[in-house]
C-alpha cells in the first residue's frame, strides 16, 4: 500500500496528551512498537471486527478516555504526541522502516522514564503513524502492546 506523508497540520496538536499507548515490555526485539493516530480519535467510528468479519460498534460502550484509564491502570505508558514527534524527528521520512495497511512505521528513540522519575531510559522504538482517516479496529489494538 502506498505510504503518504502528512504535513504538520494533518496531525494532532502537540498539546494532545493521548496520542499513543505503549507499555513496558521485555520483548527482545530492538524496537518496541508505539502508534499514533494522524487524526483525532473519533470514538463514534470505532469498530471491532470479529473472526467472521462482522462488525460491532463500540461507541456506546467504551469511550476513549475510559479505555485510556484502563490502559494506565494496566502498567501501560501513554506518550504525548509531542514525544512521538520528537522521537521521529518530526516523522522524518528518512526514519521510515516499514509500512502496513494502517500507515507508516518510523524508527525512533524515546525516553521511557515515567513522569516524575529521575534519570532517562532511552529506548529504540517503532512508531506507527496511522494514515489519515484510518481508525484502528479494537481487535488490532493488541498491535500496540506487542
Ligand atoms: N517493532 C518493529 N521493529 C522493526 N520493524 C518494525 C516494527 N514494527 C513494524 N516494523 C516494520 O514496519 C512494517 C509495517 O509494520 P506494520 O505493523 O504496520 O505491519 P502490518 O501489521 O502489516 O500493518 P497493519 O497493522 O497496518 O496492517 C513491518 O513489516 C516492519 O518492516
Amino acid at each position: 500500500m502506498k505510504c503518504f506523508h502528512f504535513s504538520i497540520g494533518d496531525r494532532r496538536s502537540d498539546n494532545d496528551d493521548d496520542g499513543a499507548l505503549s507499555r513496558s515490555s521485555t520483548r527482545a526485539s530492538w524496537a518496541r512498537s508505539l502508534s499514533v493516530a494522524s487524526t483525532s480519535f473519533d470514538t463514534s467510528r470505532r469498530m471491532e471486527f470479529d473472526s467472521s468479519s462482522t462488525s460491532r460498534d463500540f461507541s456506546d460502550n467504551v469511550g476513549f478516555s475510559e479505555l485510556l484509564s484502563q490502559r494506565r491502570s494496566n502498567d501501560l505508558r501513554v506518550f504525548k504526541f509531542s514525544d512521538l514527534k520528537s522521537a521521529t524527528k518530526g516523522f522524518n521520512r528518512s526514519l521510515v522502516i516499514g509500512e502496513g495497511g494502517f500507515g507508516c512505521v518510523y524508527r525512533g528513540v524515546i525516553n521511557a522514564a515515567g513522569e516524575g522519575n529521575d534519570g532517562d531510559r532511552w529506548l529504540d522504538v517503532a512508531i506507527k503513524q496511522l494514515s489519515r482517516g484510518q481508525v484502528l479496529p479494537l481487535s488490532r489494538e493488541k498491535d500496540l502492546y506487542e
